[in-house]
């Protein structure tokens, strides 16, 4: 492992430093600090061979390079230097996920116009004027404009996100209805107060929020699980937390699973506190990231709300993450650095004495056996917020219910839906499934219809008109005839999915309002927000949709939800299979009756006495976890035992199969901490992308050197060029 930070210093001008940049090199470079010397941590503009790239002042240097041939940095730039204790948590979390120091630079560099130096620009405000002509272009500027809430836009940011030329907009700031001004390019967030009268909390959560207070008070390290059922006021309770940061003034940061739900929090923001907080995910402009980035570096953003990687902005003084979903996967990014957002916010705040909230109505099982051993603090929220009950659930045995094929909405669940609607009242028909039909099969030939370039069948996808493969997103318009055969029209969907669903509730029943949610149907996150505003406030009677709706959204009206198939998240090996299920459905169901009106949840089931289909309905959650819990600690499984995947792949697979091979002979690294591999084996998807994927998998006891066992054991072969090494610490998923 990697030794300690050296002491932070200044070096004076022609003094040895080592440089972290964000370049794929093993670690950092020598180099001779600039006319008027450097600090630890400062952001600096370094030569490497003909270009000049980003770094960051890593410490002294190293020696062992001819002292004559080092280069000077180029030059310091303007932003405030790292702190220390960001520097360590990328060496920790590089350590953790053993990912190269620079890849980990990286997420924290990700700042728009870093190197550049403060200026004055033109930026968008809504004015008082009103055009007077309103068309569907201006129109859709001004709720662009109105979305970002005062948040300064420029014209082309305001254009393209409304989809208009900038002549339209230039058009309202004449008319008045837009004013443009000059403004410094980084200016601080509003003011939030957290003094604002909030709601009268219940005793309940008044008793947490104290607690969560207190802790925040403390000023010290800290983490605590927040369960509550879904709409028992998770949300009210960490606010306060929130609330208390602010008070110390230290910043705060509440990460969410999804953009979709954003915008309602803000509104919640706006609610309590006066004012928005700093946003940063992929749906925010580069000038707004540019400034959150600088502001929250320099103390002008007291609240951030985002994605995972906000997790690597450069706080000032953090003093509480929330992870709110906390057993949500996407924290997990499974794309280039493989971390655990909620493993890393907790990392993150023991080095910055900062206290953690991981918020859930269905936590993971790694927070559950924390907060059993004692490690995390617990707080539980056992009823919904005012009149609202939980909902009742029930299994729908669909081995007595009398479906004609390619149907797949039981005359049970279609009764219950009518009578939902007679009473003006919602239903949501929940399926975990994008597109047509999963499958496309030829009735000639047998044959079904697969991606050129990954071991998946493609998905029909009949809004688009196209087959798309989940995979690598390839797609192709449906084809009239078989590609393996020839045969003309003899292509036939096998399955469903949300489209097929909806087609079938169109003829099921007739006159009602369907709204389809699935993530792929809306092109901008305006557009489905916009949808599910319209669903909220009853424009709709029947919603159809995918997991997205299982994510936190209040839709008052909705009283029954129909899961059309409760069995699909139980095939497979997936280790988590029943923890995942267990949790989607509870959440799904969860949807239901959260305002005045009780709810009901009907799961169509081929195996209603399946033992995990079984704790879902009886409710009884911690008997679930803790059933759970034994499973995994009998089989020395995570979270009682580590694991490592190693996805191996190359456009060759008999390179891959042997080097994966030779890997798993040469475990002696392993076998020292007493640490197993298993395979090679092909990946359950076996090729993506035109690479054959094989994967291999370690495991070991808890309380070994874990990592540095890996490390070991992976540096003894070095890849061919054309093969990636893919390490996957705490694997999630196991395609
Ligand atoms: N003490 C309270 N006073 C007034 N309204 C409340 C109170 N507690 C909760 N609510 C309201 O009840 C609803 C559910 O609360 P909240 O969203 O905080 O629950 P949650 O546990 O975070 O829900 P979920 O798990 O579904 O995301 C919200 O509309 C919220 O404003
Ligand atoms: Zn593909």
């Amino acid at each position: 492992m990697r030794d300690a930070l050296p002491q932070p210093g200044h070096y004076e001008e022609g003094a040895r430093i080592a440089v972290l940049t964000t370049q794929p090199l093993p670690g950092p470079l020598d180099y001779r600090a600039p006319e008027g010397g450097c600090w630890d941590g400062a952001f600096v503009e370094v030569p490497l061979g003909p270009r000049r790239v980003l770094g960051v002042v890593w410490g002294p240097g190293e020696g062992g390079f001819d002292a004559a041939r080092l280069r000077p940095v180029n030059r310091v730039l303007d932003a405030a230097p790292m702190r220390a204790e960001m520097r360590e948590f990328i060496l920790k979390a590089a350590d953790y996920t053993l990912t190269p120091l620079p890849a980990m630079l990286r997420l924290a560099t990700r700042a728009p116009g870093l190197g550049g130096a403060p200026t004055m620009r033109r930026v968008l405000r809504r004015g008082d004027g009103a055009p007077d002509r309103m068309t569907d272009a201006r129109t859709r500027v001004m709720e662009a404009l109105d979305e970002w809430g005062g948040a300064a836009v420029t014209l082309k940011e305001l254009s393209d996100a409304a989809g208009v030329t900038s002549s339209v907009v230039k058009g309202l700031v004449k008319a008045g209805a837009i004013l443009e001004e000059d403004s410094p390019r980084d200016t601080p967030y509003p003011w939030l107060d957290p003094d604002l009268p909030s709601v009268e909390l219940t005793p309940d959560q008044e008793a947490g929020a104290t607690m969560l207070r207190e802790a925040v008070g403390s000023g010290r390290y800290g983490t605590t699980m927040l369960r509550g059922v879904t709409g028992s006021g998770k949300t009210e309770v960490y606010m306060e937390a929130v609330a208390e940061c602010l008070r110390q003034g230290r910043q705060a940061l509440v990460l969410l699973p999804e953009i979709a739900l954003t915008s309602e929090f803000l509104t919640r923001v706006q609610d309590r506190f006066g004012a928005r907080p700093a946003e940063w995910h992929s749906g925010v402009t580069m000038t707004e990231r540019r400034r959150c980035w600088r502001m929250v570096g320099e103390g002008g953003a007291s609240l951030v709300v985002g994605a995972r990687s906000a997790l690597f902005l450069p706080y000032r003084d953090l003093g509480l993450i929330v992870v709110d979903e906390e057993h949500d996967t996407s924290y997990k990014q499974e794309d280039g650095v493989l971390y655990n957002a909620r493993d890393m916010a907790v990392l993150r705040a023991s080095l910055c004495s900062a206290q953690v909230v991981l918020a859930s109505a269905t936590p993971s099982l790694e927070t559950w056996v924390n907060a059993e051993a004692g490690k995390y603090r617990r707080l539980d929220l056992a009823s919904r917020f005012g009149t609202a009950v939980m909902p009742e659930l029930h299994a729908l045995d669909m081995r007595t219910e009398d479906l004609p094929g390619s149907h797949w909405i039981s005359p049970t669940l279609a009764d219950a839906v009518r009578a939902r609607m007679e009473k003006g009242e919602q239903a949501l028909l929940f399926l975990n499934r994008r597109g047509y039909a999963p499958v496309t099969l030829c009735r000639a030939c047998g044959q079904q219809i697969g991606c050129d370039h990954c071991d998946a069948r493609m998905v029909e996808h009949r809004f688009l008109k196209r087959l798309i493969c989940h995979q690598c997103g390839e797609s192709k318009p449906i084809p009239e005839a078989c590609p393996s055969c020839g045969a003309e029209g003899r292509l036939a969907p096998v399955g469903p999915g949300v489209e097929r669903l909806a087609e079938e509730a169109a003829e099921a029943f007739p006159g009602a309002r369907i709204s389809l949610l699935s993530s792929d149907l809306f092109g901008s996150s305006r557009a489905l927000k916009a949808e599910i505003e319209g669903i909220a406030a009853g424009q709709a009677d029947i919603i159809i949709g995918t997991q997205i709706v299982a994510k936190g959204h209040n839709f008052p009206l909705l009283t029954l939800v129909g899961v059309i198939d409760a069995d699909l998240g139980l095939q497979g090996s997936d280790l988590r299979a029943a923890e995942r299920t267990f949790q989607l459905m509870r959440q799904v169901a969860g949807r239901a009756g959260r305002a005045e009106k009780p709810g009901q949840a009907l799961l169509q089931t081929f195996q209603p006495e399946h033992a995990v289909i079984r704790a879902i309905l009886s409710g009884d959650e911690e008997g679930f976890w803790r059933a759970e819990a034994d499973e995994r600690r009998a089989a020395g499984m995570p979270p009682f035992g580590r694991m490592a995947g190693i996805v191996l792949s190359s456009t060759e697979v008999g390179e891959v199969f042997d080097f994966a091979s030779e890997l798993a002979r040469r475990d002696a690294p392993l076998r020292r901490i007493g640490a197993q591999v298993f395979g090679p084996a092909p990946a359950p998807i076996a090729r993506i992308r035109g690479r054959h994927r094989v994967r291999l998998l370690v495991k070991a006891d808890k309380g070994t050197p874990f990592q540095a066992a890996l490390a070991d054991w992976i540096s003894q072969l070095k890849p061919p060029t054309n093969l990636r090494l893919a390490v996957d610490i705490d694997p999630q998923s196991f395609l």
